[in-house]
């Protein structure tokens, strides 16, 4: 299979007041989201002048990427498209096969499987297609990317990083708290090939930046940024609730790595920056947010290598033990029953 492009797959966000709701209606559209949890979010994105930093990690990412493919004879044009908010997939597509492009490999900005995180955006990628018409772009998806080491290394610095600026006096009492966002708790039963395996990888990933980073300290997973209505469960506990129960436990100090995200967007900067932070604050608890990989050079390095290994049929780097799951069975990662579609 000859490839002819690299494509940056994304969520979108807002880049102005006029945006947040649109973008909001575009992301739940037939998702049965409470309007109330959408206020509350648009309210989250106005803190920050309803602009999401998103974009332009995407910019800064692309333009990455772009230097490393010509720093290392990798001849692929790289274009970039968003599952909710400009520039849309279905544009860029249309730009593609105006530049001639005819089959693309593409990376989306989320390390794990399930619905959510991968099998939308190869949903994503038929729609869009689909408007496009003759001659759309063919685009396969680069594999997840959980266990690589140009994920997990980048995480592990950053915990690191995180945990030196605590008072090493309380390190016997001390906590990382892995976190990723939740999802409903019927689309974690079915990600993947036998079930569990957005829960999995993150378990995996949680275990491997751990490992790498503060080995002799105690560690959990928990989620966050919930969304849709209370009676439909998720995942949980939610990482308040959980700084709240440590805390009780005699945990003086967190360190919070959110490893379900390779970027620095809004759940990161609201959910854990502003809202968690309170919420240890209020506590008592001593609280370190760890970074994203964002343009890490082996974060780019590594979206190269997912290209290469792909072209030249080479051996995959990972440090995992899950079975790598290059796309959906029929019968997994299920799209989520609609309500109200249009
Ligand atoms: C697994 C997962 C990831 C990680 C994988 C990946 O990155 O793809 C992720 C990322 C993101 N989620 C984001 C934003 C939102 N997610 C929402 C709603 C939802 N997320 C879900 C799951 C995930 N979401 C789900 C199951 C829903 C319910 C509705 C539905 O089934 O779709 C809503 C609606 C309002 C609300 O929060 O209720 C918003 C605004 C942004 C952009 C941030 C920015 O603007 O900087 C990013 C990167
Ligand atoms: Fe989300």
């Amino acid at each position: 299979m000859a490839y002819d492009a690299f494509l940056l797959l994304s969520f979108g966000g807002p880049e102005g007041p006029d945006d947040v709701l649109p973008f909001l209606r575009n992301v739940t559209r037939g998702r049965g989201i409470p309007e109330e949890r959408l206020a509350e979010v648009a309210e989250h994105y106005r803190h920050f002048g309803g602009v999401s930093p998103i974009n332009q990690q995407c910019r800064d990412l692309l333009a990455a990427v772009r230097a490393d493919f010509a720093a290392h004879g990798v001849g692929l044009p790289a274009y970039w498209g968003n599952r909710n908010w400009t520039p849309m997939l279905a544009d860029t597509l249309a730009q593609m096969r105006d530049d001639g492009v005819t089959s693309a490999l593409g990376f989306a900005t989320s390390a794990y499987g399930g619905y959510s995180s991968c099998r939308q955006y190869w949903e994503d990628i038929a729609q869009a297609r689909a408007k496009v018409g003759a001659r759309a772009p063919a685009v396969t998806k680069l594999r997840q990317f959980h266990d690589h080491p140009g994920f997990v290394a980048p995480h592990a610095d950053a915990v690191r990083s995180a945990l030196a600026t605590l008072d090493p006096g309380r390190r016997a009492s001390t906590r990382i708290v892995f976190t990723a966002h939740s999802i409903p708790a019927s689309m974690a039963a079915t990600a993947g090939p036998d079930g569990g395996r957005y829960e999995a990888q993150l378990h995996e990933t949680a275990a491997l930046v751990h490992a790498a980073a503060a080995a002799d300290l105690p560690w959990d997973l928990v989620w966050q940024s919930r969304s849709g209505p209370p009676q439909v469960p998720w995942l949980e506990p939610d990482v308040n609730d959980h700084l709240t129960a440590l805390a009780a436990k005699g945990v003086t100090d967190v360190v919070v790595s959110p490893i379900g995200f390779v970027s620095d967007h809004l759940e990161v900067i609201w959910d854990l920056d502003n809202e968690a932070r309170d919420t240890a604050e209020g506590l008592g608890l001593g609280y370190a947010r760890a970074a994203t990989p964002g343009t890490d050079p082996r974060f780019v390095t590594m979206i190269r290598e997912l290209v290469e290994e792909r072209i030249a049929a080479l051996p995959r780097r990972r440090l995992g033990t899950l079975p790598v799951w290059d796309q959906c069975a029929a019968d997994c990662c299920p799209t989520p029953q609609r309500r109200g579609a249009k």
